[in-house]
C-alpha cells in the first residue's frame, strides 16, 4: 500500500481495494516504525488523521469521488493548522498552536486529503540541509549519514521513504526543488502568487511560495490542482484561472524548445551531475524536443542578491516574535527590553540570528541604498534575463543542485558553502517564475535532480514535460533500501 502514488491510491480507493481508514492506519504504523531513523515528523496527528479518513470514507460511500478524497499527506510545519502546533522548526514557536488553518491546509482538507501531521524543516525555512531545526536534523533515506536538503527536508524524507505519497513544501530560494533533487522526488515551486501564502509563516514574503512534493509529476499535478487558486486573503495572490494540470500531462513533446543556459553548466557543478542532466536532455530529444544554448548573464549575481533580499525581509517579518505576542517568553524578565532581548536570544537559533543581523544591517540607514536597493536592481536584471530567454525557448533546463547530498554537519562551519548550493534555484524565486525538479539518475547511489523552468503561470508545461519524461524513464520509481 505504501508504495502507491497518489494517483494509484485514488484508483484503489475508488475500486474499494482498501478504505482511507485502512490506508491511514498502515501509514501511521510505518511512521511509528521508521520515522525515528529519519526525524521527518515534528508532530503526528494520528487521531485527527483517522477522523479525517473516516469522514473521507463516508463521503465516498455517499457518492463523492474526488482524486484526493482519502489521500494521505502531511504539511511542512510552517503551514498554520488549527489547534495543532505550528513550530516553523523553531524553539520560539514550539508551544504555538495556530488559531486557524492556512488556505493551503483548508483547500487540501476540503478536497478530502487526510493530514497525518506536521513535517520537520529548517528553522523559519532558513537552510539547505534541514540541520537548523530546533527538533534536530532530518536524515536522507538514501543514506542516513547525509542531509535530505532543505528547508522542506522533512517533507522530502517522508515522501522519499514512502511514509507518505505526497506533502506540502515551501520554496523561498529552492526549498522544494533542492530537497526533491537530493531525495529522488518531483517537486514544484509555482509562480509567485499562484498558491496562497495566507497562513504560511512568512520568511521572505516577496519570494515565499508553497507547492507540492511527491514522487511523480502526475501526483504534483493532483496536489497543485487543490492547492492553487486565487485567495482574497493573500494580497499577492493572482486572480487568474487555473489550468487543468492533469489534462495537460498527456501532451506530446514534439517541437518543445529547451534552452540550456551556459551559466548552469559552469564551474562548481559536479561533472557526474552534468552527465546525468545531459542524459535527460537526450531522452527529451527522443521525445521530440529541440535544444538551444542560451545565456542568463546575470546569474552570477543571484546569490549575493538573494542573501540580501531574503534576510532583509526576514528581519522585518521575524520582528513579530518578541516574547509578547507570539511563542516563547524568557523567564523572569527585569523589564520590557530584557524581555525582548532574552526571548529572542533564547528562542531563535544561530542561522536565524545570523540572517536577522544581516537583514537589519542591509536595511539600516546608509546601507539601504548600497545593499538592499542594489539587490533589488539585480533582481530586475535577472527577471529580464528570463523574459528574453523565454522569447526563444519554451522551458529552460539544467541541474537542480551543483552537488549531491552531503554529509550531516559537513557545511556547518561555513554557511556560505551551503548558500552556494542554492545557485541554480534562487533565480526562479527572484524572478517569480515556476520551477520543477525531477529525478534524473544516481551517482554513487545518491539521487540527481534535473530542474525545469518555465514562463509565468506555465506550471502545466513543467508538469507535462516531467510527466512525459517519467513515462520513458524509471528513475522516479526507485526507492531507498530499507524503506
Ligand atoms: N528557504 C529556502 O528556499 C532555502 C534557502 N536555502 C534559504 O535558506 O533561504
Amino acid at each position: 500500500m505504501h508504495q502507491l502514488t497518489l494517483a494509484g491510491i485514488a484508483r484503489a480507493l475508488a475500486a474499494k481495494t482498501f478504505s482511507a481508514e485502512e490506508l491511514t492506519r498502515t501509514l501511521l504504523t510505518r511512521i511509528e516504525q521508521l520515522d525515528p531513523q529519519l526525524n521527518a515528523f515534528v508532530t503526528v496527528t494520528a487521531d485527527q488523521a483517522l477522523e479525517q479518513a473516516r469522514a473521507a470514507d463516508a463521503r465516498r460511500a455517499a457518492g463523492e469521488n474526488g482524486p484526493l478524497l482519502g489521500a494521505p499527506i502531511a504539511h511542512k510545519d510552517l503551514f498554520c493548522t488549527l489547534g495543532i502546533r505550528t513550530s516553523c522548526g523553531s524553539k520560539i514557536l514550539d508551544a504555538f498552536k495556530a488559531p486557524y488553518d492556512a488556505t493551503v491546509v483548508q483547500r487540501l482538507a476540503d478536497a478530502g486529503a487526510v493530514s497525518l501531521g506536521k513535517l520537520n524543516m529548517d528553522e523559519f525555512a532558513m537552510g539547505s540541509a534541514n540541520e537548523s531545526s530546533y527538533y534536530g536534523p532530518v536524515k536522507n533515506p538514501w543514506d542516513l549519514s547525509r542531509v535530505p536538503g532543505g528547508s522542506s527536508g522533512g517533507s522530502a524524507a517522508a515522501v522519499a521513504a514512502r511514509l507518505l505519497p505526497a506533502a506540502t513544501g515551501t520554496d523561498t530560494g529552492g526549498s522544494i526543488r533542492q530537497p526533491a533533487a537530493l531525495t529522488n522526488l518531483t517537486g514544484l515551486k509555482p509562480t509567485y502568487g499562484r498558491v496562497s501564502r495566507w497562513g504560511m509563516i512568512a520568511y521572505a514574503s516577496s519570494l515565499d511560495q508553497g507547492g507540492p512534493m511527491a514522487r511523480t509529476a502526475e501526483d504534483c499535478a493532483l496536489m497543485l490542482g487543490a492547492m492553487a487558486g486565487f485567495d482574497p486573503k493573500d494580497s499577492t495572490s493572482v486572480d487568474q484561472p487555473l489550468d487543468d494540470y492533469l489534462a495537460a500531462l498527456g501532451k506530446p513533446l514534439n517541437g518543445l524548445r529547451i534552452g540550456l543556459p551556459k551559466e548552469y553548466f559552469g564551474e562548481g557543478l559536479d561533472a557526474r551531475i552534468a552527465d546525468a542532466v545531459m542524459a535527460a536532455v537526450e531522452e527529451l530529444k527522443k521525445l521530440g524536443a529541440t535544444v538551444k544554448d542560451i545565456s542568463l548573464p546575470n546569474m552570477q549575481h543571484a546569490i549575493p542578491s538573494y542573501y540580501v533580499i531574503a534576510p532583509a525581509e526576514a528581519s522585518s517579518n521575524l520582528s513579530r516574535f518578541d516574547g509578547v505576542r507570539f511563542g516563547y517568553r524568557c523567564e523572569n524578565p527585569v523589564d520590557l527590553t530584557d524581555l525582548y532581548k532574552r526571548s529572542r536570544a533564547e528562542g531563535f537559533g544561530d542561522e536565524v540570528k545570523r540572517r536577522i543581523m544581516v537583514g537589519t544591517y542591509a536595511l539600516s540607514a546608509g546601507y539601504y541604498d548600497a545593499y538592499y536597493i542594489k539587490a533589488q536592481q539585480i533582481r530586475r536584471l535577472i527577471k529580464n534575463d528570463f523574459v528574453s530567454a523565454f522569447e526563444e525557448v519554451d522551458v529552460i533546463l539544467g541541474p537542480t543542485t551543483p552537488n549531491l547530498a552531503w554529509k550531516l554537519g559537513e557545511k556547518n562551519a561555513d554557511p556560505v558553502s551551503a548558500y552556494l548550493e542554492d545557485i541554480y534555484t534562487i533565480t526562479a524565486n527572484l524572478a517569480g517564475i515556476p520551477g520543477l525538479s525531477m529525478p534524473a539518475g544516481f551517482v554513487d547511489g545518491l539521487p540527481v535532480g534535473v530542474q525545469l523552468l518555465a514562463p509565468y503561470f506555465q506550471e502545466s508545461r513543467l508538469l507535462n514535460v516531467a510527466h512525459q519524461y517519467q513515462q520513458v524513464t524509471e528513475w522516479h520509481k526507485q526507492a531507498p533500501s530499507g524503506f
